[in-house]
């Protein structure tokens, strides 16, 4: 669906990413390395919020380095939603949980259950833990109809048990995800993990 190929980033003499090459397959895909190993950099670059310096991007078979960024940003919007770090980066606070699934184009609320969140449709965002809210992110994502999922760090900035939420979420996602993280036992529940190594 997205793959790379051969794809560098470079910010004047700091090279962030380096001749990589990778196709996001079905499943969990897990990029990870130390601090300053290009994850974020290589992840924005899948997701078409950042041109690579060298190489390739291709969406379906479709390379993108022509594209303008008005249509590059149309494919983004159609083929890839984000998580970010930050749970409430992701979710409308002053909408109840059913708002914002509805707001992300969902039709129903089924999505709550599937993602363990069964009976929170009225709740306000506040009353979510932060790996309820992240939950509720990744269902918004899925809401959208986005053929792919990416997160930066997704687990970062939540306490163990709401961590646990997330991973369980990442591990039955019906669509493929690429995930930017420090996190072993993300590592662990990757289908591919990409290792990046210190520049
Ligand atoms: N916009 C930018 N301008 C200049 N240098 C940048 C920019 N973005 C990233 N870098 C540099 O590129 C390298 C890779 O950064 P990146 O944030 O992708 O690494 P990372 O593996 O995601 O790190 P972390 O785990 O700390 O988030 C670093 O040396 C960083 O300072």
């Amino acid at each position: 669906m997205i793959r790379a190929c051969g794809v560098g980033v470079s910010y004047g003499p700091v090279r962030a990413v380096s001749d990589m090459s990778l196709a996001i397959a079905p499943g969990l895909t897990v990029l990870s390395g130390p601090s300053g190993s290009g994850k974020s950099t290589l992840l924005r670059v899948l997701s078409l919020v950042e041109r690579p310096s060298a190489g390739e991007v291709f969406v379906r078979d479709r390379p993108t380095s022509a594209l303008s960024w008005s249509e590059l940003r149309s494919l983004r919007r159609k083929e890839i939603a984000v998580v970010f770090q930050n749970p409430a980066d992701n979710l409308i606070s002053h909408l109840t949980v059913g708002e914002n699934l509805r707001a992300a184009g969902a039709t129903d609320l089924s999505l709550l259950d599937r993602l363990g969140l069964g009976g929170s449709g009225a709740w306000r965002i506040g009353a979510l833990s932060g790996g309820q809210q992240q939950r509720l992110a990744f269902a918004c994502a899925l809401a959208r109809g986005a053929s792919v999922l990416v997160a930066d760090e997704p687990t970062s900035q939540l306490d163990v048990r709401s961590a646990d939420l997330v991973l369980e979420t990442l591990a039955s996602l019906p669509v493929p995800a690429v995930v930017a993280s420090h996190d072993p036992r993300l590592v662990e529940l990757a289908d591919l993990c990409v290792p990046l190594a210190a520049s």
